[in-house]
């Protein structure tokens, strides 16, 4: 079953220095299966915090609740399911495509799984990104693009129904941050729930996801599909130049290039409260219930891709992790001394 994330009143804050700082303000929203999001707004507005703070990685609430299908969440439940692609990866560069996808294979499926069907997930997975051509590559000699792909890959060969990512296309350029926003829309449309967050996305991109969520200051300031960024800005008097990117406008107005806006846009998505702003002309017209009805159908009946998550919920035994390790460390050591002989 498809997994939709609901977060309520989220407050977050964090001593600095002598100043208490409030990284996230009272914020809601929704995130849902079958949906490729985008959290998007100016430089220091919360994004990565959001996204750790949903994630569970490394920071938790002050006061306000995450639910996971409409129940709280478990943090341990949620850990097996959900995945996070970190802005930076780490991955060593002493190996080849292959054999880091081996290595993380050893973590991500259960230590039950054959040689064979691990091999057979790597395929499937490297097919699915578009790498198989680049399997015997080391990591140093792929362009941005194919190392974000990896870092992706490596994240979801068990399947998660829940992934998120910190700003997946940053740095790529615009053909390698298309074919990685496509990738990620695939993974959508099987029942994943998708949410990165996107610094300066052009509009063309942003046409490729199903749902924004826009912030200023860790308040939510917007809300609901690409198409209806420009007429929620209409309703408040503000008319976003026909040349100029949705996107782009309404982060200026979040930056106060226009006046003061924040407050007025933060009260009329109820800070994330309303899952899907629409014009008054779609309300009229019952559009929202038609699609509210569409929405939940589609996770009633999410069936995610043919699933290897039942096999990773075990865990490595201690020792043959340490074993796994041992190994990376020695080949690592090896090929660092010796770069001539492996490359
Ligand atoms: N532990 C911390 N202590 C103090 N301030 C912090 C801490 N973590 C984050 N911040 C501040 O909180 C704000 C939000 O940070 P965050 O990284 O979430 O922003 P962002 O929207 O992801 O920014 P960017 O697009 O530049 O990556 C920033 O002003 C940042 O400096």
């Amino acid at each position: 079953m498809g997994i939709n994330i609901k977060f309520a009143n989220v407050n977050y804050r964090v001593q600095d220095g002598k100043q208490t700082k409030i990284l996230l303000n009272d914020i809601s929203g929704e995130f849902r299966a079958g949906e490729l999001s985008a959290v998007i707004g100016p430089s220091g507005c919360g994004k990565t915090t959001l996204l750790n703070l949903l994630a569970g990685y490394g920071i938790q609430t002050n006061s306000g609740c995450v639910y996971i299908n409409d129940k709280p969440q478990n943090a341990k439940e949620f850990g097996q399911k959900s995945r996070y692609v970190l802005q930076h990866d780490d991955i060593s560069p002493h190996f080849t495509v292959w054999e880091t996808m081996m290595f993380a294979s050893n973590f991500k499926l259960s230590h039950r799984c054959s040689r064979a069907q691990k091999e057979k997930v790597i395929y499937e997975n490297l097919e699915k990104f578009h790498m198989s051509g680049k399997i015997n590559s080391i990591m140093t000699k792929l362009s941005g693009g194919e190392r974000k792909r990896i870092s992706i890959a490596m994240e979801v060969m068990d399947n998660p129904p829940i992934l998120f990512l910190d700003e997946p296309i940053t740095g790529l350029d615009e053909f390698s941050a298309t074919q990685c926003l496509r990738i990620l829309k695939q993974l959508a449309n099987c029942g994943h729930t998708i949410v990165c967050s996107l610094h300066c996305p052009s509009a063309r991109l942003l046409q490729m996801v199903n749902k924004v969520y826009a912030m200023a200051n860790g308040e939510c300031i917007y809300q609901g599909r690409v198409d209806n960024i420009v007429p929620f800005l209409n309703d408040l008097n503000l008319n976003c130049p026909l040349t100029h990117n949705p996107t782009d406008f309404i982060i200026e107005v979040a930056t106060k290039s226009y006046g003061e806006y924040q407050r007025i846009m933060v009260d009329k998505i109820s800070n994330g409260h309303i899952y899907e702003w629409l014009p008054k002309k779609s309300l009229d017209l019952g559009i929202i219930d038609v699609r509210k009805v569409e929405i939940l159908h589609l996770n009633d009946n999410m069936q995610l891709s043919p699933s290897s998550l039942e096999l990773s919920e075990e865990m490595l035994p201690w020792f043959k992790e340490y074993n796994i390790l041992f190994i990376r460390f020695m080949q690592q050591m090896w090929r660092d001394m010796f770069p001539e002989k492996w490359k």
